[in-house]
């Protein structure tokens, strides 16, 4: 029902449209509708062959020239000129340079909304991530101006709000928390006092009416959180609380029921209008209500623009051109069947190859007259490209007032300071991961389980001869399960918060040192104490020497080697690109520690070949030096009858030699491999997510 009244609504409109229309516009009408074929239905229409001439005698002027010229005054707040991309392509036999995007020309002026749209493949998100600046690999050409000037990455970064289809955010915050975050990460603390932050976050939330839900978890599919629609329109708040120029949406619907996602684009058509800026979003099949959200809409097919004007018109633009939309029919499912291939029959894949061939042509050569004019800024349209009798929208006419200021005046927006960054990355990475239940409980249960495991199954070893293998045995089984623990805790939920940090780094939020250190800053206290708890449990539990010093150099011992392997997983993780291959990485780089720590095979008897393994093993180290603090000055009770007793410790530390490297030698390597892995860690993350855009 709802839908049959949004059709009729851009039918009505279009019916003034083309009442108000100069003659010369109308004259392409009347031709065409004369030529029109008249089938029952689009997918009959669709079907027959379609001559390229057919109908282009009657082209009229394009609506892109009628909306350019509908803000006359008024410069476009982002224009692209024949843009064209290609990436490489791998066939079987050769590689070849495949086209996904022909000549793409068009503007978005402020307070308009843009829907792009057109069927799966036809290359909207790819032409989003263009205009967005998120676009990596391939061949970028053509020409995109911001303001009338070329693109100034750190500046239009910060200046446009980009909502990806998937929504990156900790689930484990609140709705207002998500939006607080991003406003005290974006919003410099030199330029917005807290108050003011404070007052636009609450305003966000209530312009997306999300106030109601302010203290609910965002949630994922572990933990139940607000709903999808809400959950969008937080994505769409965190880019909004900085007050961007733009916003660019991709797929904002999907995955929402209709009343959401007609909500969704609702909302950001009114914020669009009310603030004045602009809006460029992909929506896969859009309902006829959405529809009506947009100023103008842009077509894609097969990589070429096929329209790009109001939606209203485009009806009777295609009417034009032979293609009548069906009565009843929703003018976007037509617009989509229209620029679809039919797959049901060679014959049916030609014809529409054809259609498609002919559309995307003929658009081409209607709007050549004004693309350049598009591109100019703050001038002046020429009067004579102005119909007396335009019908703007809202935004447009929202837009005529707005004033943008000189480019010259376009100074990038001031950053938040490092201190400040990191302290509010730290609070938030504090908040997040205290709430991370699954987390927090596996490193509990870890710690519980390998205090009793070990605890018991060592207890109280005393000082008999056979507790030297069960002291070498309990050393070997410390250092094993801690570097496990660490790597498997620990690089999950790194890889989640890369994910999160990659995005919002997209859009300029804060610095890579802060992300890493406030990382470090948060996960080493909680890895150190939890591996406290048990090392001092199992240290008294066994009934290791009870000399306060030798369990203090034990302990810091252990401690530094949890450090190494927390630098060593961050480094696994911002060294490789995905979570399952990291793990395999960081399970065999764990084993590998293990097998040259110096247990299972003896320390002094490896072949040269191999023995430098031993040493870039930090669990060598550790274990050397924690078998040395305990066996040295330790007195072993020898039986009568045993002849090979071994009555001192440090008989077993000659006994296995572990005698290569003092205790001190080995807290200092340990010390600084745990420095270099933390660097290495530091710069493989650098590295390795460094956006590599490609800008024009
Ligand atoms: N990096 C790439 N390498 C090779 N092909 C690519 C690459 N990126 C996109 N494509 C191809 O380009 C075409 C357009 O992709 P794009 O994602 O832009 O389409 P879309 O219109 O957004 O589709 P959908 O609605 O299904 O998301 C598709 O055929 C896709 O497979």
């Amino acid at each position: 029902m709802g839908h049959d009244i949004a059709e009729n609504r851009i039918r009505t409109q279009l019916t003034v449209d083309t009442m108000q229309r100069p003659p010369s516009i109308n004259s392409g009408s009347s031709s065409s509708a004369q030529s029109s074929r008249q089938f029952g239905s689009t997918r009959e229409y669709m079907e027959q062959p379609v001559s390229p001439m057919d109908g282009y005698q009657s082209t009229k002027v394009p609506e892109k020239t009628l909306a350019s010229v509908a803000v006359g005054h008024q410069a476009p707040l982002l224009s692209w000129e024949d843009v064209t991309y290609s990436v490489k392509f791998k066939d079987k036999e050769q590689s070849s340079m495949r086209t996904l995007l022909h000549n793409i020309s068009g503007e978005v002026y402020p307070g308009e909304v843009i829907g792009l749209l057109g069927p799966s493949g036809a290359g909207k998100t790819t032409l989003l991530n263009i205009l967005a600046g998120r676009i990596e690999g391939g061949v970028l050409n053509g020409k995109v101006n911001y303001r009338g000037q070329k693109r100034v990455p750190g500046v239009y970064k910060r200046r446009v709000a980009y909502v990806e289809q998937e929504d990156v955010m900790y689930p484990m915050l609140t709705v207002e928390e998500t939006i607080m975050f991003a406003a005290k990460l974006r919003l410099t603390e030199n330029h917005y006092t807290q108050l003011q932050k404070v007052e636009r976050v609450a305003s966000v939330m209530q312009q997306l009416r999300l106030s109601h839900v302010k203290g609910t978890k965002i949630g994922d599919a572990l933990s139940r959180g607000v709903s999808g629609g809400e959950r969008k329109r937080v994505s769409i708040g965190v880019g909004l609380v900085t007050d961007p120029d733009m916003i660019v949406l991709d797929e904002p619907t999907s995955g929402l029921d209709s009343n959401s996602a007609e909500m969704v684009v609702e909302l950001v058509r009114d914020i669009t209008r009310s603030r004045g800026i602009s809006s460029i979003m992909t929506v896969h099949q859009p309902n006829a209500n959405m529809l009506t959200c947009f100023d103008r809409v842009l077509l894609l097919s097969q990589g070429h623009l096929v329209y790009f004007g109001s939606a209203n018109q485009a009806i009777d633009y295609f009417e034009a051109k032979g293609f009548p939309c069906p009565m009843r029919q929703n003018p976007a499912d037509f617009f989509i069947d229209l620029m679809s291939l039919n797959n049901r029959s060679p014959q049916d894949l030609e014809n529409s190859k054809r259609r498609i061939e002919y559309l995307a042509q003929s658009f081409d050569e209607s709007s050549k007259p004004t693309a350049k004019l598009s591109l100019s800024y703050g001038g002046l349209y020429e009067q004579s490209f102005m119909p007396n009798s335009l019908v703007t929208t809202g935004g447009l006419r929202l837009a005529e007032t707005f004033n943008w200021g000189t480019p010259e005046d376009d100074t990038p927006p001031s950053r938040a300071s490092w201190l400040y960054e990191l302290k509010t990355l730290a609070q938030r990475d504090a908040i997040t991961t205290l709430r991370h239940f699954t987390f927090l409980s596996a490193v509990g249960l870890n710690s519980v389980s390998v205090l009793l495991l070990l605890g018991l199954l060592f207890y109280q070893l005393g000082n008999e001869v056979e507790s030297i293998q069960n002291r070498i045995g309990l050393f070997f089984a410390l250092t094993l399960n801690s570097t496990y623990g660490i790597m498997s805790h620990y690089l999950y939920v790194y890889y989640k918060a890369k994910d999160i940090m990659l995005s919002e780094r997209g859009s300029g939020s804060y610095r890579m040192s802060t992300f890493y250190i406030s990382k470090l800053v948060v996960y080493l206290p909680i890895a150190v104490f939890s591996s406290w708890v048990y090392f001092l449990g199992i240290y008294f539990m066994a009934g290791l020497q009870p000399v306060v010093s030798k369990a203090f150099t034990s302990l810091s011992l252990f401690s530094v080697l949890i450090v190494v392997t927390l630098g060593v997983t961050l480094m696994v993780g911002s060294f490789v690109g995905t979570y399952d291959l990291a793990s395999v990485i960081a399970a065999l780089t764990v084993t590998t520690w293990v097998i040259f720590g110096g247990h299972l095979a003896n320390a002094g008897d490896l072949l040269p070949v191999i023995k430098w393994m031993q040493y870039i093993s930090p669990a060598f180290y550790v274990y050397e030096g924690m078998v040395r603090t305990e066996f040295s000055g330790l007195k072993l009770h020898c039986k009568e009858n045993n002849g090979m007793c071994m009555a001192h410790g440090d008989d077993v530390i000659m006994l296995y030699k572990l005698n290569e490297f003092t205790v001190g030698q080995c807290a200092l390597i340990v010390i600084c491999m745990a420095i270099g892995y933390s660097m290495l860690a530091y710069i493989s993350l650098r590295w390795k997510a460094k956006p590599r855009y490609l800008w024009i």
